[in-house]
């Protein structure tokens, strides 16, 4: 049990306020992070499709290298550790790169059932 837990209902009541606000802020974020996320996925399956149909290779190092230079210098002036930024990135784009390999295949083989 921490002591701590400015959540707990014996918390001055002005905490307990400015705690909650500040969770309101934080959910809408969250919201709009799921959100942008979503747009963001339904474009990189478009891509997936597209690289599919013209035998394109599901990774571009070269580009996503940019992609990285770009959203570090983004993130410090955003004073948001790039070092963050860039894991952040790189867990998104290899989730892409997984569907991309997983559409190229389909392409190529046909719609798994999940049988055999
Ligand atoms: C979406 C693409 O495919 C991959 C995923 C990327 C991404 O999620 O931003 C970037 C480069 C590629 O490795 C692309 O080539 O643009």
């Amino acid at each position: 049990m921490t002591t701590s837990n400015t959540g707990s209902p014996d918390a001055d009541p002005a905490v307990r306020e400015e705690l909650a606000r500040l969770r309101d802020s934080i959910d809408n974020i969250d919201a709009a992070v799921v959100h942008m996320l979503a747009e963001r996925f339904k474009c990189t399956q478009q891509v997936g499709h597209l690289k599919a149909r013209h035998q394109l290779p599901p990774a571009d190092p070269a580009r996503e290298a940019r992609q990285i230079a770009r959203l570090r210098a983004l993130a410090e002036n955003a004073k948001l550790d790039p070092a963050f930024a860039e894991k952040f990135l790189n867990f998104i784009v290899g989730e892409v790169i997984r569907h991309h390999e997983r559409i190229a295949d389909e392409a190529l083989n046909g719609s798994s059932t999940g049988a055999g």
